[in-house]
C-alpha cells in the first residue's frame, strides 16, 4: 500500500487492501510545521470505527520527518491538527539552576491534578544548586481517595482487555519514551541531581521494562487439569486490583516503571506514590502512558511524604503495596498492609559485600568495585559498599582504586564530561559527612575524598557535593562497614581464606546484593551458592538487565522486581473446578 500524504488540518483519505491488518506510514509534507509537539488526529473508519491518535513529534528538524504509523483495518480518513507539547518544559536551553517547574504534578482521572492543601507545601530543592525546583504540595484524604476510585474505574476496564491488547498499549509507551529519553534524563538530573550519562541509561532500563513485560503480558495463562470421571479444573491467572506503588528518590523514573510495567501488564491498576524530594518525573510517565492508549485513571500519581503514603496504605481499595526505601520505612509500611491483608513487595537497603580474590582479573575487579559504589553518589541499594579484597593484592588494588577515585569528574550534572553529580539533599549530605567523621575516629583512613567539594562554576556554590571517598584500614565493627552510609563512601577490607571470608560476608541482617571477582569457575559458583543475597554478581557489579529477578534476603525485603517470576507479585490464580458427572453426596 502507498504512503498516503498530508499537512496540518487537511483530511486523507486511506484505502488499505483488503480487510487485513494494515500498517501504514503518514508521512508528513510540510516537515517545518511539526516541531515539537504532540500530532492529533481522528481516524474515522467507513465502518464506523474511530481512533483518537496522539503521537508527539521530537524537536529535531531531522525527527520531523519520522512517520506516524497506525494500524488500520478498513477504509478510513484521518484529519491531522497539531497541539503543543504541555508538559515536558522546552529543553533546548535548559541548564542547571535555570529550572522552575510550576505545572500541577499530581495525576489522575487522565489529567494532571494541582494539589489543594498549599499552606503545607514544601520547596523541593534542585541538588546541584540548592535552588527551588518546585513546591511539593502533599495529598490529603479526599485526594488520595480520587486517585484510588479513579485507579479502580479503569482497572475495570483494562482488567477486561487480552493481554495481547494491553501489549500493544505498553509498547507504544516504550516507544514513546525512548523517542523522549533525553529530555526525560534532563528533567531527572535536575530533580536527584545524578549524572546525565547516568539518567539517561535510567530512562532506557525503564523503556525497557516495559517493553519487556509488553512481551509477556500476551503469554499469561492458567492451566488445565484433567480429574477423574471427565471432569476437569483450570487456571487463571487474574490481576490483583489496584496497585500502590511507593518510591524512593534515587532512581525516581525508573522505579516508577519498575513497577507499573508488570502491575499493568498483568492488569492492575496503579497509584504511584514518588518520594517528595523527587516529583518530578513520575508525572511524564502518567502523560506517556495515557498517550500511549490505557484508560484514564489506569496509571495515577499522588505527591506527598509519610502521611500521603500511610493513607495509601491504609485505604481498603488498595489490594497491593510495593514499596522502595529504607528498613524503618518499609517495616511500616507492612504493618499498615497488615492490617488490610494486602500483598507487600519490599525493596529495602543493603550493605553489599564484593569480593576480590588474589585470582581475579585486577583491572576489572577495580572497575567493578567503582561500579558497586560510586554510581549515583553512592546512593544505591545494592551497592557493594564492603569491599574485602585477599591481603596479597590489595597493595595494587587500593592504588589502582585510589587512583580512578581521584579523577571522577565531580560537577555540573547536566555536562556530558561529568562523571558524579550531587547528593539528594543537605541534610543527606551532612548525614554522610558524620559517617566518614565516625569512621576517622574509629580508626579507619580517608585515603581520598569524603569531603564537599567546591565547584570552581558559580552557579553550583550551593549543591550538595561531595568527592568520591575510599576507606581504608576498616574492621568489621565500624558503623561505617556496618551500616547503609548512602553515600560515595567505599569501605575496603582485607582478608585471607574463601571461608573467613564468606563468614564475614555474611554477618549483617542485609542481604540485598553481593559480588565475586575470580577467574576460578568453581569458586566463583561456590561463593555465589554461599552468599546469602538475592543477587551475586560474577565478575561484575551493578548491572541490571530488566529479564532478570531483583530483590532482597533478610532484612533487605522480599519479592522480587524484573523477570518473569515478578509476574506472581501482581497476580493471583484462581482455580475453576467443573464437575462432568452427578454430585457425590454424603447426606
Ligand atoms: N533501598 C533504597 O533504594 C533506598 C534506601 N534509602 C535509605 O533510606 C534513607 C532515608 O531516605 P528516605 O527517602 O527518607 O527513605 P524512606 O524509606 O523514608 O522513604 C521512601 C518512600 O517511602 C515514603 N514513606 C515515608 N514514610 C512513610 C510511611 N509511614 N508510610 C508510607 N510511605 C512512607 C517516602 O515518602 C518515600 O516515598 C536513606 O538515607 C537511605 O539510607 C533511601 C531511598 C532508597
Ligand atoms: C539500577 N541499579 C541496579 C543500579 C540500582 C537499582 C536499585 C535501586 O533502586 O537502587
Amino acid at each position: 500500500m502507498r504512503s498516503p500524504r498530508t499537512s496540518l488540518g487537511n483530511t486523507v483519505l486511506v484505502d488499505p487492501i483488503g480487510f487485513d491488518l494494515h500498517y501504514f506510514n503518514l508521512h508528513a509534507t510540510d516537515k517545518k510545521e511539526y516541531s515539537p509537539g504532540l500530532i492529533t488526529g481522528l481516524l474515522t473508519g467507513c465502518n464506523g470505527f474511530t481512533h483518537k491518535l496522539n503521537r508527539h513529534f521530537s524537536s529535531t528538524p531531522a525527527d520531523s520527518a519520522v512517520p506516524l504509523r497506525i494500524q488500520v483495518t478498513s477504509h478510513f480518513k484521518f484529519k491531522m491538527a497539531q497541539t503543543p507539547l504541555l508538559s515536558l518544559p522546552e529543553f533546548h536551553n535548559v541548564s542547571t539552576g535555570s529550572l522552575v517547574v510550576k505545572e500541577a504534578l499530581n495525576f489522575w482521572g487522565g489529567t494532571r491534578v494541582q494539589g489543594k492543601d498549599t499552606k503545607n507545601s514544601e520547596p523541593v530543592y534542585e541538588p546541584a544548586t540548592g535552588h527551588v525546583l518546585c513546591d511539593l504540595i502533599p495529598c490529603g484524604e479526599e485526594e488520595v481517595d480520587q486517585a484510588i476510585k479513579s485507579a479502580h474505574s479503569a482497572y475495570l476496564k483494562w482488567s477486561k482487555l487480552a493481554g495481547i491488547e494491553r501489549a500493544r498499549i505498553l509498547l507504544e509507551t516504550a516507544r514513546i519514551i525512548r523517542e523522549r529519553r533525553d529530555q526525560i534524563a534532563i528533567l531527572e538530573v535536575i530533580n536527584n541531581g545524578k549524572s546525565i550519562t547516568e539518567a539517561k541509561v535510567d530512562i532506557d532500563v525503564a523503556w525497557q521494562c516495559i517493553e519487556y513485560y509488553a512481551g509477556i503480558a500476551p503469554t499469561l495463562a492458567g492451566q488445565h487439569i484433567q480429574l477423574p470421571g471427565g471432569s476437569f479444573a483450570y487456571t487463571r491467572r487474574e490481576p490483583l486490583g489496584v496497585c500502590v506503588g511507593i518510591g524512593a528518590w534515587n532512581y525516581p523514573f525508573q522505579i516508577a516503571a519498575w513497577k507499573s510495567a508488570p502491575a499493568l501488564a498483568c492488569g492492575n491498576a496503579m497509584v504511584f506514590k514518588p518520594s517528595p524530594m523527587t516529583p518530578v518525573t513520575a508525572v511524564i510517565l502518567a502523560e506517556i502512558y495515557k498517550e500511549a492508549g490505557v484508560p484514564d485513571g489506569l496509571f495515577n500519581v499522588v505527591q506527598g511524604a509519610a502521611e500521603t503514603g500511610s493513607l495509601l496504605c491504609h485505604h481498603p481499595m488498595v489490594a497491593k503495596v510495593s514499596f522502595t526505601g529504607s528498613v524503618p520505612t518499609g517495616k511500616k509500611v507492612m504493618e499498615m498492609s497488615a492490617k488490610g491483608v494486602k500483598q507487600v513487595t519490599l525493596e529495602l537497603g543493603g550493605k553489599s559485600p564484593l569480593i576480590i580474590f588474589k585470582d581475579c582479573e585486577l583491572e576489572n575487579a577495580v572497575r567493578g568495585a567503582l561500579m558497586a559504589n560510586f554510581l549515583t553518589q553512592g546512593e544505591v541499594c545494592c551497592n557493594g559498599t564492603r569491599v574485602f579484597v585477599q591481603r596479597d593484592i590489595m597493595k595494587p588494588f587500593v592504588e589502582e582504586v585510589v587512583k580512578r577515585t581521584k579523577a571522577i569528574a565531580v560537577g555540573d550534572p547536566l555536562l556530558d564530561g561529568t562523571r558524579m553529580g550531587a547528593l539528594i539533599s543537605k541534610p543527606h549530605m551532612e548525614k554522610v559527612l558524620g559517617f566518614i567523621k565516625q569512621a576517622k575516629e574509629q580508626g579507619a583512613t580517608v585515603l581520598c575524598g569524603g569531603e564537599p567539594f567546591v565547584s570552581s562554576d558559580p552557579k553550583l556554590k550551593g549543591g550538595y557535593f561531595l568527592s568520591p571517598c575510599v576507606l581504608d584500614n576498616c574492621r568489621d565493627d565500624m558503623t561505617c562497614v556496618k551500616e547503609e552510609i548512602f553515600g560515595p563512601v567505599m569501605s575496603i577490607l582485607p582478608f585471607d581464606t574463601e571461608e573467613e571470608v564468606l563468614q564475614r560476608a555474611n554477618n549483617t541482617t542485609f542481604g540485598l546484593a553481593s559480588g565475586v571477582f575470580t577467574r576460578d569457575i568453581s569458586r566463583a559458583h561456590r561463593v555465589a551458592e554461599n552468599l546469602q543475597a538475592g543477587t551475586c554478581f560474577i565478575n561484575n557489579y551493578n548491572v541490571s538487565p530488566v529479564e532478570v529477578p531483583f530483590g532482597g534476603y533478610k532484612m533487605s525485603g522480599f519479592g522480587r522486581e524484573n523477570g518473569m517470576v515478578t509476574i506472581e507479585y501482581y497476580s493471583q490464580l484462581k482455580t475453576v473446578v467443573v464437575e462432568m458427572g452427578d454430585v457425590e453426596n454424603y447426606f
